[in-house]
């Protein structure tokens, strides 16, 4: 584009942009590639529709029908969601959901948004590859006043990546500014576990962030709102999100356990020799720490029971538990970081469980809340176990599972490390005096 050309658009657009964010939008107009974003935007630009919220911008429709977006002066309370950069430009979306047929955008939040794992899954989620190609998103960054500029630096990457199906970004630092209207809220920040602190200790500081961020999804988010939990102790962050949002039903709450699932579907795949693909019905049950169990009873090679694939049953109860519990260490002792990009794949492979129809006998693994479950687990704890979506976001929990002493023993394990956690976390979860008794060798997976 000439460059003439583009500098009589860009005056147009220019005034979209907040003050704070003039120098971003004035740098941008010197790459070559955002100078073509910029015009094909002016050329399909209308009025907003009512949907896009961004109470400073109003527009008018000139006589060619192109925007002419004007500022209106407001004070932006300090930890307000703010629209970043190129994305404060508004554009009549229902007419380019007619068109292409889109459809409706969906909101979706996601906490810790500058962190390792948000770096992978916030671009996967805007190319269209986690909600699919005809599905417009807006995304809604949560950070801290410890990550304002770094969460900047992702909206930039975000708006450099060019992608369609993108349609507003925005920052805040206030969870009820952030999960307003939320559909699915991706719970990623936590203060990672440092040297010598007691286990005790991480659940009663994240918690409360958990319990503070319960709180803002049951005052902002839509009422039907998703909520997955992969900050760690994840379950139980989970459990005390849940208890702090009582209008949102405890079904919509899950701990990502994804990741051990596919941990353990990769390990039986190497041992029985075939491609992960052969694996199926893979259940983690319980936490997502050292006690979890990764159940081989039930898991499936190429259709048939592992126990007749892998012969080697002392592996399996051994070494294959133990590696698929201390997988996240392992990696950290590599990498010298835990898991993020194969955590962002997994909470993708999470999210599109419960928008895709589960396959004919098969099930996926999530960390859900006991209470009605059919297997004999304690009521009232997020806890992972098998389950089946019909695609509509919603999950059963499987019935025909069978159960052995070794299963059950495990099971009874987690089971009580995840009942010593709520005690722990009592006076977050309005239940009284927190009192922790925790197991001495309870550890989360990234921990050895
Ligand atoms: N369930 C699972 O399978 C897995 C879970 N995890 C967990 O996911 C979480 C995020 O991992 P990752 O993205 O790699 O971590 P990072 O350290 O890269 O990012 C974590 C983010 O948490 C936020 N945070 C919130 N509260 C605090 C605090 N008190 N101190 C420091 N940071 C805080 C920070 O953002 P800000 O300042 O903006 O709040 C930070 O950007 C961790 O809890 C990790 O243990 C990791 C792998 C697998
Ligand atoms: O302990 C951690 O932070 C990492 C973790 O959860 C995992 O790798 O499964």
């Amino acid at each position: 584009m000439a460059v003439a050309e583009l500098s009589t658009s860009f005056t147009e657009t220019a005034t979209c942009f907040r003050s704070s964010q003039l120098s971003l939008s004035s740098s941008s107009s010197s790459s070559s590639s955002s100078s073509s974003r910029f015009s094909h935007h002016l050329r399909r630009s209308f009025c907003p529709s009512p949907r896009t919220r961004n109470p400073t911008i109003s527009c008018s429709v000139t006589s060619d029908q192109v925007q002419t977006p004007t500022v209106v002066q407001a004070e932006t309370p300090k930890g307000k969601s703010e629209c970043y950069g190129v994305f404060c430009l508004t554009y009549d979306l229902k007419a380019e959901e007619e068109t292409k047929s889109w459809k409706k955008l969906i909101n979706i939040a996601v906490s810790g948004a500058a962190g390792m794992i948000s770096n992978h899954l916030l671009f996967k989620i805007a190319s269209g590859e986690v909600f699919g190609p005809d599905q417009p998103v807006a995304l809604k960054l949560l950070g801290s006043e410890r990550s304002v500029q770094a969460l900047e630096g992702v909206a930039m990457e975000l708006e450099d990546s060019l992608f369609p199906l993108l349609r507003e970004v925005s920052i805040g630092t206030d969870p009820y500014e952030v999960f307003q209207d939320a559909e699915w809220a991706l719970l990623i920040g936590a203060k990672p576990r440092g040297p010598g602190m007691e286990r005790a200790d991480l659940l009663d500081i994240n918690g409360q962030i958990f319990a503070e961020q319960g709180k803002a999804l049951n005052a902002s988010a839509s009422p039907n709102v998703k909520v997955i939990v992969v900050g760690n102790p994840c379950n139980t962050n989970a459990l005390i999100c849940m208890k702090n949002a009582p209008n949102i039903p405890a079904k919509n709450f899950h701990a990502l356990t994804r990741l051990d699932e596919n941990r353990a579907k990769c390990q039986l795949a190497l041992k029985a020799g075939v491609f992960y693909d052969q694996v199926s019905n893979m259940t983690i049950w319980g936490n997502h720490s050292t006690t979890q169990v990764p159940d081989f009873l039930n898991a499936r090679i190429k259709g048939l029971p592992v126990k007749e694939v892998i012969k080697d049953h002392k592996w399996l109860e051994e070494e294959f538990t133990e590696k698929v519990q201390k997988r996240g260490g392992v990696l950290i002792q590599k990498w010298g970081r835990s898991s993020a990009a194969s955590t962002a794949v997994s909470i993708v492979d999470a999210i599109k469980s419960l928008i895709t129809p589960t396959a004919e006998g098969d099930w996926f693994s999530s960390g859900v809340y006991t209470n009605g479950n059919p297997y004999g687990i304690a009521e009232d704890i997020v806890f992972s176990m098998p389950c089946r979506s019909k695609g509509d976001g919603d999950y059963e929990l499987v019935k025909k599972v069978i159960f052995d002493d070794y299963l059950l023993k495990r099971i009874k394990k987690s089971e009580a490390e995840l009942l010593a956690e709520k005690r722990c976390v009592a006076h977050l979860t309005g239940e009284g005096i927190g009192f922790c008794d925790l197991p001495e060798d309870t550890m989360l997976p990234g921990e050895m």
